[in-house]
């Protein structure tokens, strides 16, 4: 077992969103690296030994303060779900909620906040190769989950004060996973489960990023330790990514195939499947006071699978001296191991 290194005053951090997946493993990781750690979400997580739990909603200022007492770093990864497809929600949380959290941060005199965004925040569901932080923001961004990401992030990037002594960065992973994921494998499997993974969606050539989970966890902390007045990286966002792009449905062939499914085989044009997941998904809208049915191939999804979308994660080289330490070979072998109730046949 891992030794744990003794936290000093300065290493006070705290993470909200912490008992989700990303969250999880930062905390993990920041208590390897000597920090000690205040968890606090809405939902309980199983306890750690050297973290101190806060439930509550990030919504609520007077529920977070006691989670920020004397800290001097906050990670703030905490978000609806966006399966949850609830606009009120995700803006409630991801909008108001990150005003809420950025008030108390200044009240509690917090000196540094690290932002979990999306690189989703640029995709407007066409190509994007190699895409730089220089993108500009979605005009018109797949979801309302990502809407929402991108009004947050420029909240927390506009909130950088060197002045107030208050400095801000956001991370942009891309399509996390890695063990105790709860919805990339999850849904893929239940997908196969239904027999509705057979089709590769356009001609399966499309090119995307996959980031195994410690490597975003090792750009959150990079990130949280350049962040100095001095320092280039004040107010800026980063692409933290694996720098491998791979092909979308080879990544999927291999998760199903290392779980015991079959891989998708036969090809259908992206056309068409949109054009259906839109008629499926506006149905689904009209039916709502009848019936509720959540279709598999969201037109989110669907712009997900059949497009090249992978990004540069040059500026975090440069600045925060990042690089992945997990291959993503290394990652799905390390993810599929970590499924075994998902296995074909359990
Ligand atoms: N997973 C991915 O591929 C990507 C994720 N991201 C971002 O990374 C971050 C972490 O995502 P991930 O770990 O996958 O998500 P999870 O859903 O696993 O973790 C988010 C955590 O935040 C909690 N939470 C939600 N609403 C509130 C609230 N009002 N107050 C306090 N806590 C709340 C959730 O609780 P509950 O589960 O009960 O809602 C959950 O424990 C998010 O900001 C997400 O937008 C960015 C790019 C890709
Ligand atoms: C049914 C299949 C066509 C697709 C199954 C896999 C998908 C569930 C995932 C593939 C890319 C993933 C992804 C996200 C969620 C899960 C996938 C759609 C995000 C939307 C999660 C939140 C973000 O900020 C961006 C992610 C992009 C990639």
């Amino acid at each position: 077992m891992a030794t744990r290194i003794r936290p000093q005053s300065n290493k006070r951090c705290a993470v909200i969103g912490g008992s989700g997946f990303l969250g999880r493993h930062l905390v993990e990781k920041l208590l390897d690296r000597g920090y000690s750690v205040s968890v606090f979400d809405i939902r309980q997580s199983s306890e750690l030994p050297g973290v101190s739990f806060h439930q509550g909603d990030l919504c609520d200022q007077q529920a977070l303060l006691p989670a920020l007492k004397d800290v001097s770093l906050v990670f703030h990864c905490a978000s609806p779900a966006p399966a949850s497809d609830d606009r009120a929600l995700f803006e409630r949380v991801n909008i108001q909620g990150t005003q809420t959290v950025l008030r108390a941060c200044m009240e509690a005199g917090v000196q540094k906040l690290v932002l979990t965004s999306s690189a989703s925040v640029v995709f407007e569901g066409t190509d994007i190769k190699n895409g730089r932080e220089d993108l500009p923001y979605a005009k018109k961004p797949i979801d309302y989950y990502t809407q929402t990401k991108i009004v947050q992030e420029k909240l927390v990037l506009e909130a950088c004060d060197k002045q107030k002594g208050f400095l801000t960065v956001a991370i942009r992973p891309h399509g996390i996973f890695g063990p105790g994921d709860p919805q990339l494998v999850p849904i893929l499997v239940d997908t196969a489960r239904r027999g509705k993974m057979k089709v590769i969606i356009g001609d399966g050539s499309n090119l995307v990023d996959f980031t195994f989970v410690e490597n975003v966890v090792h750009g959150h902390i990079l990130a949280a330790e350049r962040l100095r007045p001095d320092s280039p990286i004040c107010g800026k966002p980063y692409h933290i990514t694996n720098d491998e792009p791979v092909r979308f449905w080879d990544f999927m062939s291999e998760v199903l195939v290392g779980l015991g499914y079959a891989a998708p085989r036969y090809h259908l044009p992206y056309a068409l499947v949109y054009g259906l997941a839109l008629l499926l998904w506006l149905l689904s809208l009209i039916l709502r006071p009848l019936i509720s049915f959540k279709p598999t191939f969201t037109p989110m999804r669907v712009a997900l699978a059949g497009t090249h979308h992978y990004y540069s994660c040059e500026r975090a080289k440069e600045d925060l001296g990042y690089k992945p330490v997990v291959s993503l070979k290394e990652g799905i072998e390390r993810t599929v191991k970590s499924y075994p109730h998902l296995r074909h046949g359990a």
